[in-house]
């Protein structure tokens, strides 16, 4: 069995790297804390990396990593993982994303209590003896009615929401996959903007993805839509505040405080401007997901994922290709061998430098999640003219992509010979090329070819025959094949019904040598002959 080495590069709980450790051929190193040029230095020796927020996956990272097969994050954003340079280096991401909701929501409405009741700076005056003064000092601001603005109405966004509800606080939602019927289902406000969700709230408490749409997206303008006296809480990334912006609202007194767990530089520095304001206030280092229950989650989660990713195949919670469990696996296995077969095949017989591959599906098949299976037809094509590796189902979509190779998926109604069929199909202009097969029992076999109907296994050695069909020609392939002592294992014979053209399909028992194809490309009546191993 083979063994794959996985790297934790940031601390996960004990349980998480057990699980890791315990599973059938994967060995588990920790080694935590490692400067940028230590990481790239061993990176190279891992098929598995595991990080939480701290390592930075950056392309350098993934250039060196030439044996990565998966990353898995103890936690939900994926910010610090160079999502398109993986991708491209054809390793797969996955996060965590259900594992630690619940602190992080806690923790982000521990943060707005927090603002609003000076908890922060009155701790710390009552630790300087300064009781009398703070009492006066420290007057706090009510929620009980107050409007909330939720950006980003999630997992997180929709925990954080539940709770202001219990608060007695009115709930206004922004968020791009936000249905009505959905905010109706959550008794909140549905608003159609980031704007008309802020305008007149009392506080902002965002929970969206850093991406380059959601950097900045509290900026001067949006703080200046909220009422006067507002706060903002943050505990999902730090570029989503403009904190230069967010600085000079709180002096102008129109915003009132800030609770945030995130910071664009991170850490940040001492003399970040934030940090000389005093009054509702709080700041945390990145706690949100710091628990013990949300750790264990992330923890052992990710370790599973990874776990069964390397020992089945399983692909949970990647954010950079379909996910695939293990039952569905089971249900598309064969068409996956299925598709490669018909990749490898259109690679050889189609037209080279194509500029579009289609793949159909007709019968129940089209009812499946049958995105893998295009994916694997698709890889499969490009790996013919790829050293081996290069090409994996990660990277296929963008290599394709880079090559102006448009990949197109339908699904067909039309009734066909077959209960199920997968077409394949490559053009290039008004070239067109298609193979087909089916599953026969359980059993994937390879049925038309450039609509010739043919009979043949997925795999083995093969000799694709085209010839005129006249009579003599199938006698001279086989005593050719006699006289160069190659066994034949099955032989299919398909024509045009015009009989304009034939095609033999010939599986053999050992590599047919280069002087039997010479003579049979010789031989009048034959056009082409190619020989493939499945
Ligand atoms: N502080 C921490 O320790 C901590 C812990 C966990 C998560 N996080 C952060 O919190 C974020 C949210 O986590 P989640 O689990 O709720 O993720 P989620 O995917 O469940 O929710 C994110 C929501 O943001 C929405 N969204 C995307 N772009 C938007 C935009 N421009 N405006 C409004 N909404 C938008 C999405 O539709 C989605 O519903 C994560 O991306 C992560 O960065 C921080
Ligand atoms: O690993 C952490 O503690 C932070 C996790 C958090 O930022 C996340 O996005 O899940």
């Amino acid at each position: 069995m083979a063994t794959y080495r996985v790297l934790v590069s940031d601390p996960i709980s004990e349980k998480g790297v057990e699980a890791l450790a315990a599973a059938p051929g994967i060995s588990v190193d920790v080694n935590t804390g490692l400067k940028p040029e230590e990481l790239l230095k061993i990176i190279g020796d891992y098929h598995g990396l595991v990080v939480r927020s701290e390592t930075k996956v950056t392309p350098e990272v993934l250039a060196a990593a030439k044996n990565l097969k998966a990353i898995g994050r103890a936690g939900v954003g994926v910010d610090n993982i160079d999502r398109k340079a993986a991708t491209d280096h054809g390793v797969i991401v996955m996060n965590t994303p259900t594992g630690n909701t619940i602190s992080t929501a806690e923790h982000a409405f521990t943060l707005m209590l927090s603002a609003a009741r000076n908890i922060g700076p009155a701790h710390s005056a009552v630790l300087k003896g300064d009781f009398k003064a703070a009492r006066k000092a420290y007057q706090g601001i009510e929620l009980n009615t107050k409007r909330l603005a939720v950006l980003g109405m999630g997992r997180i966004g929709t925990e954080f929401a539940k709770r202001a509800q219990a608060f007695n606080m009115t709930v206004v939602a922004y968020d791009p996959f936000l249905t009505q019927a959905r905010a109706d289902e959550l008794k909140v406000e549905l608003a159609k903007t980031p704007d008309e969700a802020l305008k007149g709230a009392d506080v902002v408490t965002l929970h969206v993805p850093l991406t380059p749409e959601t950097n900045r997206l509290i900026n001067a303008d949006r703080l200046a839509l909220m009422n006067k006296g507002a706060l903002v809480i943050n505990c999902a990334r730090g570029g989503l505040v403009d904190e230069v912006a967010l600085k000079e609202a709180i002096e102008s007194g129109h915003i009132a405080g800030a609770g945030l767990d995130v910071f664009e530089v991170e850490p940040p520095p001492n003399d970040h401007p934030l940090f000389t304001l005093n009054k509702h206030v709080v700041y945390t280092p990145h706690l949100g997901a710091s628990t013990n229950e949300a750790q264990e989650n992330v923890g052992i989660q990710v370790a599973e994922q990874l776990r069964d990713f390397f020992v089945t195949g399983e692909i949970k919670n990647a954010i950079n290709m379909p996910s695939l469990d293990a039952a569905t696996r089971a249900a598309v296995g064969p068409y996956l061998d299925l598709a490669a077969a018909l990749g490898k095949l259109l690679a050889k017989l189609g037209p080279e430098n194509p500029d579009a591959l289609r793949v159909s599906y007709h019968g129940p098949l089209a009812t499946k999640d049958t995105g893998l299976v295009s994916r694997t037809a698709l890889m499969a094509l490009l790996e013919a003219s790829r050293p081996d590796g290069q090409v994996n189902i990660v990277n296929a979509p963008a290599i394709a992509t880079q090559l102006g190779l448009d990949v197109t998926e339908s699904t067909i109604n039309a009734k066909t010979e077959f209960n199920e069929l997968v077409v394949v199909e490559l053009k290039k202009g008004d070239v067109r090329y298609r193979v087909a097969g089916t599953l026969i029992g359980q059993s994937p076999r390879i049925v038309e070819i450039d609509k010739l109907y043919v009979d043949c296994n997925i795999a083995g050695r093969f000799l694709f025959v085209e010839n005129d069909d006249r009579p003599g020609i199938v006698g001279v392939i086989g005593t050719a094949l006699g006289n160069a002592g190659v066994n034949i294992a099955n032989m299919g014979l398909a024509r045009t019904s015009d009989r304009t053209r034939a095609l033999t399909v010939i599986e053999v028992d050992s590599e047919p040598p280069a002087s039997l194809l010479d003579l049979l490309k010789s031989t009048p009546g034959i056009v082409k002959v190619i020989t493939l191993e499945l």
